[in-house]
């Protein structure tokens, strides 16, 4: 079908906030011309896409797959002691949800301000419109919840399924006991929007009865798309600019996604639109649209002799993150990881593939193998230990808001590595990321080339008081790993390089498991000095004494954080909803200041980090956007929402939200 030159609505970017938009507008009036435009495929029954448990592939950078677009630092950061981070972003589809880990977690009540059951008034939005209390039926919507639950705090008539995926792991329940050893309690539910200290069995974006992921493209478009002609979808289309009438917004400009053209020549496709541009291309996409289109800091806009429409210094400022530490452990050779399945041995991948086939519902690939987390707070001890920059942060920022948590951690059943490089045998990795750093980063334009690479610092570690608890959190995560039932080691090289005669010094795998994995293996165990230092063997009743680290500890910690701290993949922060003399770039109805019918809607309007896996407050941020768009429409969004296709369907069940008509 030839796609229309105008249309009512149209989007740029196919993420989950984008998504939202366009189905529920498409779905809310069938005569609503909406047309959605990505840069990345069509993710529409890609295996690669679906299968839940192959998801660490697409971090692969190899030129073939191309669902993440990888930005890198411009300049060395002499806070990652000369490194330049990556920080890999969705180009695809359902934008991250079809590339993510599947993690499911949800903001604390404060991060959007207060709601039911928190007694403070805190409000870190600080805008009309964007509490808890006002967002939380739009949490409850866009949820088809699949566990037991004893709060109603959830939503399951919604079209994004969670639920604990095929199979929770031994490893996890062994992580939830070593956890509470030290003083993290199991709670049922972690996700209700105030606890801030405790463990759980880790919810995951799948659908318990297809053991699919749960993307957003697939919940909001394929979904329409499916019964309506009215959603007109554009992919490997990148839009390069907004077309502006005066500083009205009248359409977009697009290029084809690669930039392979006769001499470079930027072929550009128009598209009006008759009532609203919406730009949802991310927190690195978003605001590079915006400066080629006119609006940012009127200064470098004149530089790259691009007329100015609206003057917005905040624009592309404010980068923000999770910052995330994984540390990897050996495994007993008795555990379930996945690391034989990730590391291509061929039967086992041949079996779980074709359980995943026949029996979805139950598969080891219907997960993420990520079924254990926790949230936490440092105690009144280990504050004093985290210096005076985190402890000023803290009385700023936690200590009046108990619902915030500093720190979440979780379990991998297996290594978060290129196997490539890792010995053989099992492991599980300690994921740990900082959910609210104080450092902060920007992302600008260089040319008005939409194929040209941006100036990007990610600013990780820019701010002291982010060391201390990463700190802390390398050590609370190792003592829990040390009381797990399955740990059999450290796997030295994913550790930070503690002096060797010091009692805090990683040990690697002990020698009878090590004799168990190479039977016949002449040099298992040989002396070889500082080269060789085993952990001591397994002994399940022993009792566990906390490591005591020194100053040069805690000094080979922070270069380790330095050398190794990564993205969480949580962009968030550079278009943020906030007033325009505080470098503000949207109102609290997501317009684009000094510009009409121009709005954005994605995690780049967040004023401040939240504390989650940020899928869910990108689907709530679209949610939100499809309400304020609908409401200037004269619309009404309609639930439930278009059932959510499935087909293939692998097991002959059918969908999981029950449509009543
Ligand atoms: C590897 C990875 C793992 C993650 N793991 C988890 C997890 O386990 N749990 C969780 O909750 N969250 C996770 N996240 C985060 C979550 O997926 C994101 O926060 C969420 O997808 C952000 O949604 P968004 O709509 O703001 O933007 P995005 O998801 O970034 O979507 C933006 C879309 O716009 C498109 N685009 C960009 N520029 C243009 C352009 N010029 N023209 C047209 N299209 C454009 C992109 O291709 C993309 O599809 C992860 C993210 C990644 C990348």
């Amino acid at each position: 079908m030839v796609h229309p030159e105008e249309v009512d609505v149209i989007i740029a970017g196919g993420g989950p906030a984008g998504c939202v938009v366009a189905g529920r507008l498409a779905y809310a009036d069938p005569t609503l011309q909406v047309m959605l435009v990505e840069a990345g495929a069509n993710n529409r029954d890609d295996p690669w896409v679906y299968r839940p448990g192959i998801y660490p592939r697409n971090m692969q950078r190899d030129g073939v797959n191309d669902k993440a677009t990888f930005y890198v630092d411009t300049k060395q950061s002499s806070f990652l002691r000369g490194r330049q981070s990556i920080v890999p972003c969705a180009n695809i589809l359902g934008g991250g949800s079809s590339i993510n880990f599947q993690m499911y977690t949800r903001a604390s009540a404060s991060d959007w301000g207060v709601c039911i059951g928190l007694g403070a008034s805190k409000d870190d939005f600080k805008t009309e419109g964007w509490t808890c209390k006002d967002l939380h039926p739009l949490m409850k919507r866009l949820e088809n919840y699949q566990k037991p639950c004893n709060n109603d705090t959830h939503g399951y008539d919604g079209p994004i399924a969670i639920s604990n995926g095929g199979q929770i792991t031994g490893l996890a329940q062994d992580f939830l006991r070593a956890a509470d050893a030290i003083g993290i309690p199991f709670s049922d539910d972690i996700q209700d929007l105030t606890t801030s200290h405790a463990s759980e069995i880790w919810a995951k974006y799948i659908n318990r009865y297809t053991g699919r992921r749960s993307d957003a493209a697939t919940a909001y478009v394929h979904s329409v798309m499916d019964v309506q002609n009215n959603l007109h979808l554009r992919t490997n289309a990148r839009v390069s600019r907004v077309i502006f009438e005066g500083n009205k917004a009248v359409g977009l400009a697009y290029v084809p996604a690669k930039g392979r053209t006769h001499k470079n020549e930027i072929k550009e496709t128009i598209v009006r639109a008759r009532k609203y541009v919406v730009l949802s291309s991310g927190t690195l996409g978003t605001p590079q649209i915006l400066e080629r289109s006119g609006v940012g800091n009127a200064k470098l806009l004149k530089e790259l002799d691009i007329k100015v429409v609206s003057d917005l210094p905040g624009v592309g400022e404010e980068y923000q993150d999770h910052y995330t530490l994984l540390s990897v452990f050996r495994a007993s050779n008795e555990s379930f990881t996945t690391d034989d399945f990730l590391r291509g041995d061929k039967e086992t991948q041949e079996r779980l593939f074709a359980q995943w086939e026949t029996s979805p519902e139950k598969a080891v690939l219907s997960s993420n193998c990520i079924d254990a987390g926790f949230k936490i707070r440092p105690t009144e001890a280990e504050l004093k230990e985290m210096g005076p920059e985190f402890n000023e942060l803290w009385n700023r920022y936690f200590k009046d808001k108990p619902d915030k948590p500093v720190l979440f951690g979780s379990i991998v059943s297996g290594a978060y590595a290129d196997h490539s490089l890792l010995p053989p045998g099992k492991y599980f990795t300690m994921f740990q990321y900082l959910e609210y750093p104080a450092s902060r980063g920007k992302i600008h334009i260089q040319s008005t080339n939409p194929y040209k690479e941006p100036f990007f610092d990610s600013g990780f570690m820019n701010n002291k008081a982010d060391f201390a608890p990463l700190r802390w959190s390398y050590k609370v995560n190792r003592e829990v790993a040390r009381r797990m039932d399955a740990f059999r080691g450290e796997l030295t090289s994913h550790h930070p390089h503690f002096h060797p005669a010091s009692p805090a010094a990683t040990r690697d795998i002990d020698i009878k498991t090590a004799k168990q994995l190479l039977p016949n293996s002449l040099t298992v165990g040989i002396h070889m000095g500082t080269w060789h230092r085993p952990s001591e063997p397994f002994d399940p009743s022993k009792v566990h004494e906390d490591i005591k680290y020194t100053e040069e500890d805690d000094k080979a910690i922070d270069d380790w954080i330095s050398d190794h701290v990564e993205t969480t993949w949580h962009s968030l922060g550079t278009c943020a909803m906030k007033p325009r003399e505080q470098g503000g770039v949207v109102d609290k109805r997501l317009s684009v200041f000094g510009t009409q019918n121009l709005k954005c809607v994605d995690l780049s309007i967040c004023p401040d980090n939240l504390g989650t896996n940020t899928y869910s407050s990108a689907l709530l941020v679209g949610e939100k956007g499809a309400d304020l768009i609908a409401e200037e429409l004269g619309l009404k969004i309609r639930v439930p929402h278009a059932p959510v296709p499935h087909s293939p369907i692998p097991s002959g069940k059918p969908e999981t939200i029950p449509v009543k008509r």
